[in-house]
């Protein structure tokens, strides 16, 4: 049950019980019968309610029982005094003034009744949501099952992250970043490794991949170039179903199936690969994983230094917003926007978004920003 955190439920949960099963106390002290305290303030001690160990018989007039937190309140009882209010002499105990009616008791029912929608199918498990089923009885939770997600990189100059660096070598940052964003979207990776810019290898690993994965995630190759193999092999397993999109960073992307699985080919350029990543690839996730995907927040800041536009894709700039001393949203971007530039990535906290034939802009214009969600966040 634990293990439902962030999965998606896949039926209403429902409440077994009601929440609280019974009246109990809410204070360590004494169950009384609140009238009583009319003829004095006295009454006499008659047993302990213990959590999990009740007082089972009525309070007679004149009787008050010791009630722990969480105890059930014995019958008749109607109220529960603190025990810094009471003072206690033998079998008899005295009680101040100020004791109201009702008072610190929690009553059965009121946070949860038996029946009642704790969380509609759809949503989003939360540890509060564990907490709540559990307290309610519920022993179980059906959620939809986590797509198991298979990750390559590509590229005969990729090397573990750790291991020394040979001539022309490249850390294979792309991988890695995208198991960690996986992770945190809650689905099952398969983590196939670096794979060289080699046809074959590449479909062995996609053939390997379709029989275990709901969706592949390649990194590199989808471009242009004499290594770049990743779609020759995809269109002899599958077909690729697009290819090129009108999005800086990131135009090489390609999507496509290799038998019926469908694969996301992200750009090499570490950039390229997350921003494809976070634009296109997490909505189809989330969908995957039963949830409807949010569209992501978009805001209008003001640039406080030009920037540079080629007409022709939409740009994602990697930029810095933050409210002035107006609280006017205000925002630049972060560094230089080469694809490869993975510190202004790391430093921003939101993408200027810049429309299809938008050019140059200048410092004072209103701009779009999507701030940044998890895993980006
Ligand atoms: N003549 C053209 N050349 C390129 C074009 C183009 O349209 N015409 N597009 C450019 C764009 S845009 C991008 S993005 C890249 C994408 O190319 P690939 O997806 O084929 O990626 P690679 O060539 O394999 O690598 C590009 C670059 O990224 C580095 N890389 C690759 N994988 C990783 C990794 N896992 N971790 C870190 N860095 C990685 C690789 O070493 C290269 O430097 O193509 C442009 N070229
Ligand atoms: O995706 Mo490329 O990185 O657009 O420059």
């Amino acid at each position: 049950m634990a293990d439902a955190a962030g999965r998606v439920l896949a039926e209403p949960m429902l409440a077994k019980i009601d929440l609280p099963a019974f009246d109990n106390s809410a204070m360590d002290g004494y169950a009384i019968r609140r009238r009583d305290l009319s003829g004095g303030r006295s009454l006499k001690l008659a047993g302990k309610s213990f959590a999990g160990a009740p007082f089972e018989n009525p309070v007679s007039p004149g009787c008050a029982v010791r009630i722990m937190t969480g105890a059930a309140i014995p019958p008749g009882a109607d109220t529960v005094v603190m025990q810094e209010y009471v003072r206690v002499k033998g079998d008899r105990i005295f009680i101040g003034n100020g004791v109201e009616e009702g008072e610190h008791i929690r009553r059965r029912g009121e946070d949860v009744q038996t029946g009642s929608e704790l969380l509609a199918s759809g949503q989003q498990v939360t540890t509060a949501h564990i907490a709540l089923a559990a307290a309610a009885g519920i022993g179980s939770i059906v959620a939809i099952r986590r797509p198991v997600v298979a990750v390559f990189s590509t590229g005969d100059e990729l090397q573990q992250p750790g291991t020394a660096l040979t001539a022309g070598g490249v850390y294979d940052s792309n991988r890695v970043a995208l198991v960690s964003a996986l992770r945190q979207m809650h689905v099952e990776v398969l983590d196939l490794g670096i794979l060289p810019d080699d046809p074959l290898q590449i479909s062995n690993a996609l053939e390997n991949a379709v029989t275990k994965a709901d969706v592949i995630i390649t990194s590199g190759g989808v471009s242009v170039g004499e290594a770049d193999y990743t779609r020759e092999v995809i269109e002899a397993l599958g077909e690729i179903c697009l290819w090129k999109i009108a999005m800086k960073p990131g135009k090489p992307f390609a999507f496509g199936r290799v038998r019926d699985t469908p694969l996301f080919g992200l750009p090499g350029n570490p950039v390229a690969a997350l921003v494809t990543f976070y634009q296109l690839v997490v909505p189809a996730l989330e969908k995957l994983r039963g949830l409807t995907p949010k569209a992501q927040t978009s805001l209008h800041a003001r640039l406080i230094s030009p920037l540079k536009k080629k007409i022709g894709r939409v740009d994602f700039q990697r930029g810095f917003y933050a409210r002035n001393q107006q609280s006017e949203l205000e925002v630049a971007a972060v560094g230089q926007q080469g694809s490869h530039i993975l510190s202004g990535l790391a430093k921003a906290n939101c993408f200027i978004v810049l429309p299809r034939d938008s050019g140059d802009q200048s410092a004072g214009n209103q701009v779009e920003i999507t701030p940044f969600l998890s895993p980006f966040a």
